[in-house]
């Protein structure tokens, strides 16, 4: 059986088309080599016919398929010789596949996020990729160097929040850095006021916590009359009440990082609004590509030129094709922040210069995206496309 199955060995790893069949009867050698099998770690194909799609054997592994080429059947290798040698082939490295490096479920994935563990950022990374590996870092900045560096995958930052607003120092490490955003992540964030265990919350003379955190709670905090004292995450709040052991002193944290720290929950949703929402953007190396199977949105930046109407124009681009803007943000433009409006010493000095961001519901796949930034080209001076994604909703 072996020797009939000899007259052909090439590698593979799916079953192939007729051509492809017709191809490996004429020139196998040389189309293996050109799909880049190696000897080793390859399967045994037979080739039954040329005329005749290959099959893998769904018992074996790797998978293998022989055919004798005279019978016209295809029957399995089932010598001990054969057996001896599969044997041998299991013990040997198994190659990479594309999924050891993009799995589905976000395991290996390593996530960047700006706090310690138990900050909300932590839980918009799990929400993003539920298998993922976290990695925690101290400021914004360090989790756009981490992906630029390859240290992690992806990072997930806040943009803003439905009633805090706008996070402006990731609007602009946006500009400063080359990542793309891949997606979002809209997060509930439920608020608690923690303190030291048996604490109670009338004792509280200050509160620690992240400004944005201290925003959405403002009515609870300002009833509660105490100071408050910014830190550069929530988590880290809490971890700072558990180390000093102050009992007047709480945090505006997370339940998890209650959990962490060994602190007690004195008040829970003490945020002002029960709808209280972050977006968080997941940035990666390189861009998706742009589907039109789901919703999806896309994000700029852009600069204008002088003139009256301008803005109103750019905006326009985008309501003459029907394209929903969802947020739009702007920032002063600090490399130019002083601009002489004409040549004589004595005209007046322009300070403000402004960097728009806008976020629209289309996806860059579709022609009425591709049209509004054509157009938007005529009126703005400098135009970057910073991702087009899927649009996240709260469950
Ligand atoms: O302090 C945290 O736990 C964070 O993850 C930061 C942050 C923010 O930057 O807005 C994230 C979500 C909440 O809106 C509050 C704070």
């Amino acid at each position: 059986m072996a020797a009939k199955a000899a007259s052909i060995w090439v590698c593979a790893k799916t079953p192939y088309s007729h051509q492809g069949v017709s191809d490996l009867s004429s020139n196998h050698s040389e189309l293996a080599l050109n799909l880049n099998f190696r000897k080793w770690e390859c399967s045994c194909l037979a080739v039954a016919s040329a005329q005749r799609a290959i099959t893998p054997v769904e018992d074996e592994k790797p998978s293998l398929t022989c055919a004798a080429e005279s019978s016209g059947a295809m029957e399995r290798i089932e010598d001990n010789k054969s057996r001896e040698f599969h044997k041998d082939l299991n013990l040997l490295p198994k190659p990479l596949t594309a999924n050891d490096f993009s799995p589905r479920d976000g395991s290996k994935v390593r996530v960047a996020y700006q706090g310690l563990p138990g900050a909300y950022s932590e839980a918009a990374a799990v929400k993003a990729y539920p298998k993922c590996e976290t990695v925690p870092c101290d400021q914004f900045e360090a989790a756009f160097k981490a992906v630029e560096l390859w240290l992690v995958d992806k990072a997930v930052l806040p943009i803003e929040n439905s009633v805090g607003g706008s996070i402006h120092r990731n609007y602009d490490l946006l500009l400063h850095h080359r990542l793309h955003i891949v997606g979002e992540v809209q997060l509930q964030v439920n608020h608690c006021l923690l303190g030291l265990p048996g604490a109670r919350k009338e004792e509280l003379k200050r509160v620690l916590s992240h400004y944005q955190a201290f925003a959405q709670c403002e009515m609870t905090l300002s009833s509660l009359g105490i100071i408050r004292i910014n830190t550069d995450d929530s988590a880290l709040a809490a971890q700072m009440v558990a180390s000093t052991g102050l009992r007047d002193t709480g945090a505006v944290a997370s339940a998890r990082a209650a959990n962490i720290y060994g602190l007690d929950i004195l008040a829970e949703k003490i945020q002002d609004d029960d709808d209280n929402i972050t977006r968080f953007l997941i940035l990666g190396r390189e861009p998706i590509i742009p589907g039109s199977d789901r919703p999806y949105k896309t994000s700029v930046v852009f600069t204008l030129e002088e003139g009256p109407g301008v803005l109103f124009k750019a905006l326009a681009v985008f309501a003459l094709r029907g394209i929903n803007l969802t947020k739009i943000e702007s920032r002063p433009q600090k490399q130019r922040p002083l601009r002489i409006v004409d040549d004589s010493n004595e005209g007046s000095a322009k300070y403000f210069d402004y960097l728009f961001y806008i976020d629209f519901e289309a996806s860059m796949a579709d022609p009425r995206a591709q049209y509004a930034l054509e157009h938007l080209k005529e009126f703005a001076r400098f135009l970057r496309v910073l991702g087009c994604y899927p649009k996240d909703t709260i469950p």
